[in-house]
């Protein structure tokens, strides 16, 4: 693809300077404790998937606070995972839940989370409480997520969109979001769209279409979420930074499809399982 006219696309040198290595006299609070409120009884999947997705891309700790069969399913998978709240640098939350079905305990829990002022992932069930976030929020939807998200934020001037306006023009839709919304937008698709409201403007666009299976959405988030955990000190000081971990995350989820691909078809878990390599290779090419 050639660039688009005002769009970077983001590359390993550049994404490189946005991973965190543990330093020596590092511990795991020190380095950083992503919270995960996603999952439900419907899509357990989806929390175990971000959760795995985290810790192989590299964090303090993951705690898991949601409901009780993805909260099993996660420990099952990863006892790794803590699953007593307690002080956390950064959020991911939504996916695996959807809004229409919301209980009144996960809007309460997510609004609490919100209102913690800390860098957070917005994903699938959680996008529509973004408003109500008072720190810098990475959103992270796909066409129809967005689409449904900006019929949302235009209806007092009567104005709808479809996922198929978005599909066309993705990187103006992105914008819109971004400026409209007040937040980093991760639009995904075959291109993944970047941008928010300073004006930043990435792309990341060599990802193999093997990635558009289920699950590898949930994946991104969870990768995207201990990017901002570790970086929870940067992002206060540098408002260009969660778009700058957005198009890092972006670049590390496509690098571990193709790597686990091989030119062959992929599972989500596959692609979580190809990131400490695909992080290794990066930092290796310092
Ligand atoms: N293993 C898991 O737990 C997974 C959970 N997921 C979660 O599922 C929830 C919904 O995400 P989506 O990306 O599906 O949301 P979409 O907004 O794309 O779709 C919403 C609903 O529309 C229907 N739909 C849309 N296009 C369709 C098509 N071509 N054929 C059949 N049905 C279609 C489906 O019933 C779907 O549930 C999110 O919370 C997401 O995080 C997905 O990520 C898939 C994997
Ligand atoms: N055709 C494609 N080529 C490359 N990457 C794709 C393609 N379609 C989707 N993707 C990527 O796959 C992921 C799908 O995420 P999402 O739609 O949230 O799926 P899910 O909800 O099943 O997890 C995103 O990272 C997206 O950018």
């Amino acid at each position: 693809m050639s660039e688009p006219r005002g769009w970077l696309e983001w590359d390993g040198a550049r994404a490189r300077d946005w991973i965190a290595v543990p330093r020596v006299d590092d511990d795991k609070y020190r380095r950083g404790v992503l919270g995960v409120r996603t999952g439900s009884d419907e899509y357990p999947g989806a929390a175990v998937l971000g959760v795995e997705a985290a810790l192989r891309t590299g964090v303090g700790m993951v705690r898991y606070l949601g409901p009780r069969r993805p909260s099993d399913l996660v420990l099952q998978r990863r006892p790794e995972a803590v699953t007593a709240a307690g002080q956390v640098q950064a959020w991911l939350l939504g996916s695996g839940q959807d809004a229409a079905m919301r209980d009144r305990v996960t809007e309460a829990a997510l609004l609490g989370a919100l209102a913690e002022g800390l860098p957070t992932v917005c994903d699938a069930g959680a996008l529509d409480l973004v408003g109500r976030a008072t720190g810098p929020v990475v959103i992270t939807p796909h066409y129809r997520e967005l689409a449904r998200l900006l019929t949302r934020l235009l209806a007092p001037q009567g104005e709808s969109v479809a996922g198929s306006e978005v599909a066309a023009a993705p990187g103006e839709w992105a914008v819109r979001a971004a400026t409209g919304l007040g937040v980093t937008v991760l639009l995904k698709g075959s291109v993944t769209w970047i941008a928010a409201p300073d004006g930043t403007r990435l792309t990341v666009s060599k990802a193999p279409s093997w990635l558009a299976t289920a699950g590898s959405g949930d994946v991104l988030g969870g990768i995207l979420g201990a990017l901002l955990a570790t970086h929870s000190r940067a992002i206060q000081t540098d408002a260009a930074a969660p778009a700058r971990l957005a198009a890092t995350a972006a670049l590390v989820h496509a690098r571990a499809a193709a790597r686990a691909s091989d030119g062959g078809p992929i599972t989500a878990l596959d692609i979580a399982g190809a990131v400490p390599a695909t992080v290794a290779e990066l930092l290796a090419s310092r």
